[in-house]
């Protein structure tokens, strides 16, 4: 059984309704959206496309949508006589980027970021297209950065730009950023990612717009700065999970330090209980190839295997020759890694334990002790969940809840599997209780008459999140 989540991004390769319900059966647990891509339009038909596909299949799909961030990209180049928005640079030139609204050429580029000068010193680095082209900076004079070339090669539009050590002066919301989140509040997102988060407080002005606009959802901290390995354990508090971004994590920091990094990530994101995705290139070379290197089978496992709670596709799945491959893969390999290799996720002794945390620590215990056939948590907020899925037990995680939202966010949550409640659950007894969990789990064929299950709830009438503080041993079917 496949404990670790798959998430996708979605583009071209799998927008259609039949591609995405294609990779839907394939394993897909969360669709990323990416909002540096395509048009509100485009996501409206895609984010449909993708309820439809989830309904179609029985199979609770999540939808996350990634902001663009403060990310600093190249302006339109002029056409070359091929007809191609393109240049090629050669190592030891001048190039320059400047803030003028001009089209780009062989020896000038525009750029959309205005504070690129007052952000640049001479001898900084500047990396264009996730680090292909390399830069140093020579002078800044007005308007232009004047910069010499490092590292040759092809230039075009929108292409991005990373400044790897500069402290860049953008919020961490840009107003882009504002109008998509709204945008995606309104249509009806699960989980925000935010790209580029620096600081903890980066959070507090997505929570100002969310309550704006009436609805708190999960924002997930893109991890890709050098600013948010430095402030790991304060981001990870403060936001809901986090996503290790290694695509432009390796271009803003030495790429050998990014596989530690990596596991320092999940390692404190299992600490407070926050879900962690493994990001980018996971599976790289199935852009073109229906079957993946040795090394991405073993990136895959071993991300699973370090306690990752999900692996995601970037371009495999957004633009690649083989998406449903892709996402077949990375089910087959990530399934096979927690089937087999369960034992080798490490348990970690540093947990950080609440009330609530205790008491779904002794539920996991309990339930490995009595080796029960499952642990079932009633949640509001999909955080009794957490605490019991970051210990990575052996037996399955039911989560039960009445709200939609959060039903969806548990798909993101390792070895957990979600239902939706349309019965409140708080002012019901413990018998019911029990009766409640027998019909939900039975009626899906989960247990049987005479399954031992751990029960995790909160006292009847309690609606405070963090309020569980009631395990139950419970035998299906027995409602004494
Ligand atoms: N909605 C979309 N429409 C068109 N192309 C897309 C879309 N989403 C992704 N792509 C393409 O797939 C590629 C990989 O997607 P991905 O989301 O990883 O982009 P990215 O620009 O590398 O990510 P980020 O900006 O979050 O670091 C993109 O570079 C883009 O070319
Ligand atoms: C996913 C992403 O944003 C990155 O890897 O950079
Ligand atoms: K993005
Ligand atoms: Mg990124």
């Amino acid at each position: 059984m496949r404990k670790a989540k798959i998430v996708d991004t979605i583009g071209p390769a799998t927008e259609s309704l039949e591609n995405l319900t294609k990779i839907v059966e394939a394993g897909m647990d969360v669709a990323r959206l990416n909002r540096s891509h395509g048009t509100p339009e485009d996501h409206l038909r895609v984010y449909n496309n993708v309820r439809e596909a989830g309904k179609a299949t029985g199979r609770n799909v999540a939808v996350l949508v990634d902001l663009q961030g403060p990310k600093i990209r190249c302006g339109w180049f002029k056409k070359n006589a091929d007809g191609e928005d393109k240049v090629q640079l050669t190592a030891g030139q001048e190039f320059i980027i400047t803030t003028d609204d001009i089209e780009g050429d062989e020896h000038i580029t525009s750029t959309t970021f205005k504070g690129l000068p007052g952000d640049c010193h001479p001898g900084d680095p500047i990396l264009i297209d996730d680090g292909k082209v390399r830069l140093e900076v020579t002078k800044v004079e007005g308007n232009n950065v004047h910069t010499k070339v490092i590292v040759a090669g092809p230039v075009s539009s929108h292409k991005g730009i990373n400044l790897p050590g500069v402290a860049v002066s953008l919020p961490a919301l840009t107003e882009k950023d504002e109008e998509d989140l709204r945008w995606a509040i309104r249509t009806g997102a699960d989980i925000i990612a935010m790209s580029f988060v620096r600081f903890a407080t980066d959070i507090d002005r997505a929570h100002e717009i969310m309550d704006e606009e009436g609805r708190r959802i999960p924002i997930v901290a893109k991890i890709e700065k050098p600013q948010a390995v430095e402030n790991l354990e304060d981001i990870v508090k403060a936001f809901d999970g986090i996503m290790v971004a290694r695509g432009d994590m390796a271009v803003e920091m030495p790429f050998e330090e990014v596989p530690l990094v990596t596991k320092r990530c999940i390692s404190l994101a299992r600490r407070y209980a926050r879900p962690v995705i493994v990001a980018t290139e996971v599976l790289g070379s199935m852009v073109h190839s229906p079957v993946p290197s040795r090394a991405e089978a073993s990136d895959c496992a071993n991300a699973v295997l370090d306690g990752a709670d999900a692996t995601m596709t970037s371009n495999e799945t957004a633009v690649g020759e083989y998406p449903t491959e892709s996402v077949n893969t990375m089910a087959r390999i990530s399934g096979y890694a927690t089937e087999h290799g369960l034992a080798s996720i490490p348990s970690l002794d540093n947990l950080d334990m609440s009330k609530s945390g205790a008491v779904s620590s002794a539920a996991v215990d309990l339930a490995e002790k009595i080796d029960a056939k499952a642990i079932v948590a009633f949640t509001q907020t999909g955080d009794t969940v957490h605490r019991v899925s970051r210990e990575r037990p052996a037996a399955p995680i039911y989560g039960l809840t009445t709200d939609e939202h959060t039903y969806h966010w548990l798909a993101l949550s390792w070895g957990t599997e979600a239902f939706l409640l349309d019965e409140d659950y708080h002012q019901l007894n413990r018998k019911q209780i029990m009766e409640l969990t027998d019909a939900t789990l039975k009626a899906a064929g989960k247990v049987e008459d005479g399954d031992h299950v751990v029960v995790l709830t909160c006292s009847q009438g309690d609606l405070e999140p963090g309020s569980t503080d009631s395990i139950y041993v419970h035998t299906v079917g027995t409602t004494r």
